[in-house]
């Protein structure tokens, strides 16, 4: 089984797939195209009712990947991906209950914030990689660079909005990891099974770089 590397989560691939499954039998085909193009990492949010199943098919089935868990928000759901096999954490935003059982839980994490008071809260309790949400919605590139001059030592992966055309544009920011991102899973490729079309996505997004392509 694949673990993360002490490093960082943010650091496995340029862009961090985040993944809506309904049926967890597309778990590990889904997962497959995605690792087979270049983007290891998968953020599986915990907003569908089988979503621990499809995590925990994930991490029996695809052992190169690197499967967590996206969208918690509470601790009980901390609890139940850890179980499920989830190898790192996400949140959109994150208050002292959620990070407490976060930290308690052993894996990375990544806690969601939009604010600078939100950086600052976290980097006083010894966290400074976190998720940047809503990311284009909350000021995108302009804010997270206004970020990184009192703030250098906080990383972000941005998330929300964000597109093969903006990511290369984040990807050049020096705060920031990688970006999130569904684009390499459009609903109908899904929808159809079309695995060959998500790895190709894949490929490409894991081509991403500052410059545009090929890291
Ligand atoms: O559920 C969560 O915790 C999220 O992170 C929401 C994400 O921002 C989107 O699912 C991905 O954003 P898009 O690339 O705009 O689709």
């Amino acid at each position: 089984m694949s673990s993360v590397p002490p490093s960082s989560l943010l650091d496995l691939a340029p862009v961090l797939p985040v993944v809506v499954i309904d049926d967890p039998a597309d778990a590990v085909p889904l997962a497959r195209a995605l690792v087979a193009g270049g983007l290891p990492a998968i953020e599986v949010t915990l907003r569908t009712p089988r979503a621990l199943d499809a995590i925990r098919a994930i991490a029996d089935g695809v052992p190169e990947a690197v499967v967590g868990a996206g969208t918690v928000i509470a601790p009980a759901q901390v609890k139940a991906a850890v179980g499920a096999g989830a190898r790192f954490l996400v949140s959109p935003g994150w208050t002292d209950v959620l990070l407490n059982a976060m930290w308690g839980a052993g894996v990375p994490f990544l806690p969601g914030v939009s604010t600078a008071s939100e950086v600052v809260a976290l980097l006083e309790r010894g966290v400074a990689e976190m998720k940047f949400f809503p990311a284009q919605a909350a000021g995108g590139t302009a804010y997270l660079r206004s970020l990184s001059g009192p703030l250098p030592q906080a990383r972000f992966c941005p998330t929300g909005g964000i597109g093969p055309d903006s990511a290369p544009e984040y990807l050049a920011l020096p705060n920031v990891g990688c970006v999130g991102g569904s684009w390499m899973l459009p609903a109908d490729a899904v929808a159809a099974r079309d695995w060959a079309r998500v790895e190709a996505l894949a490929r490409a997004a894991a081509g991403l770089s500052a410059g545009g392509t090929c890291r």
